[in-house]
């Protein structure tokens, strides 16, 4: 389903990475590795469509992305590295925001179900701000629930979560695999997900 041939990136004057190739089919990961500094969040940027490349090409269902005609970018949900929640919203109304930016009308139902999956039950009205580190993460991750994407591209989402909570994501991770999902992940830690593919930056 999403296979990356040859892509290269530079940041400045420096070479980050090339000849970055790999193909993920439906149930597949991807867990992105290399030293602070390597290149991992770039690589993913550039995947999403946030960056350009240098060098490369992504097929989505078999059509390239840079065509423009295919509709990758409408079945990926990307959380960037440095994704945050509104501080003067609530959870509910967060992710009402997050899905309403994507251009979708997030039935509050669906909302209140995505926040209780992620332990928040009982804190969906108060204003973030007040909430602690990891719960605002867990607000964060609720987004994955509320949006039908095929694709999740990951930065270090496991940081700043408890262990119940990177447990909890790992099982979310894997229902969204077995229902023939894929996943590309950076994380410096060992994944709580059986399998996957490694590219080391
Ligand atoms: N817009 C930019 N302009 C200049 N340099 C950049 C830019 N974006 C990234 N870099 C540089 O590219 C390199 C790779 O950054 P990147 O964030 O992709 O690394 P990473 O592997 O995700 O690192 P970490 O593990 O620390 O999160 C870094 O040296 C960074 O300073």
């Amino acid at each position: 389903m999403l296979n990356v041939s040859g892509l290269a990136c530079s940041r400045g004057e420096r070479r980050l990475f090339a000849d970055v190739s790999f193909s993920l089919a439906a149930g597949e990961w991807l867990h992105v590795q290399g030293e602070n500094g390597a290149g991992k969040t770039s690589l993913l940027r550039l995947l999403v469509g946030l960056s350009p490349a240098d060098a490369g090409e992504i097929y989505w269902r078999g059509v390239a992305v840079a065509a423009g005609e295919s509709d990758f970018r409408r079945e990926l949900v990307y959380l960037g590295h440095h994704a945050a929640v509104k501080d003067e919203l609530n959870a509910l109304e967060n992710l009402q925001f997050s899905a309403a930016l994507d251009g979708m009308r997030l039935d509050e139902q669906a909302a209140l179900a995505a926040l209780k999956r992620l332990g928040l039950r009982g804190r969906e009205a108060l204003p973030v701000r007040v909430l602690s580190a990891g719960q605002k993460r867990r607000v964060l991750l609720a987004r994955l629930l509320t949006r039908p994407a095929a694709l999740w591209v990951l930065d270090e989402v496991f940081n700043a979560l408890d262990s119940g909570a990177v447990q909890l994501l790992g099982v979310l991770l894997g229902e969204h695999l077995a229902r023939g999902g894929l996943a590309v992940l950076t994380s410096h830690q060992l994944l709580p997900l059986p399998g996957g593919q490694r590219l080391i930056l």
